[in-house]
């Protein structure tokens, strides 16, 4: 009988069987003498993000452009984080124009924009976000050693 990864198909032009790779979809017309092979997706290489970090008293380093000694929460980070979030998901505001006014992070200056970047390069739950987000896609709130942030794939 056929080996795994493969299905039998009837050619409704020729009225043969055929036989169908269900990995890579190529069709073959002898019968398969070995399993198919799935084969490995793998994601992109790098990806180019913006973001929007929201500091807090245990942030790594609480301390920003915009504010010498951050002291908030890190709940009263998370609540502004998801205020900023709902204004852009709700297109009352820009993501650039809210991190250009309220990220803690120096990529402020350039509207959230990091570059692109690979893996490796961010911290894990940042990295793991970013790479997870189709394009043009939003993160919900991600928590770093840096502190809370959105994240908005675009490359
Ligand atoms: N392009 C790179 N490879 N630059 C090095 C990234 C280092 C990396 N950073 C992070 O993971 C977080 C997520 C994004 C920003 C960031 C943290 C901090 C803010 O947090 P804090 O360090 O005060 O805790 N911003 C930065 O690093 C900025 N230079 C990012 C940047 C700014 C302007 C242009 C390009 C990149 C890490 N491994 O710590």
């Amino acid at each position: 009988n056929l080996p795994a990864g493969w299905e039998k198909r009837l050619s409704r032009s020729t009225g043969q069987h055929y036989y169908l790779n269900i990995y890579t979809k190529e069709s073959q017309w002898d019968a398969p003498d070995k399993p198919a092979e799935p084969v490995q997706t793998t994601g992109p290489e790098q990806v180019q993000c913006s973001h929007l970090l929201v500091k807090h008293k245990e942030s790594r380093r609480p301390s920003s452009w915009r504010e010498e000694n951050i002291t908030r929460s890190k709940e009263d980070a998370l609540d502004l984080v998801k205020s900023y979030r709902e204004q852009i998901a709700q297109g009352k505001a820009s993501f650039a124009e809210l991190a250009s006014k309220y990220s803690d992070c120096s990529s402020a200056k350039r509207g959230g924009d990091l570059g692109p970047f690979g893996r490796g390069a961010m911290q894990k739950p940042f990295e793991d976000a970013s790479f997870s987000l189709k394009v043009g896609e939003l993160s919900d709130p991600v928590f770093t050693d840096s502190g809370v942030h959105i994240i908005l794939r675009t490359v």
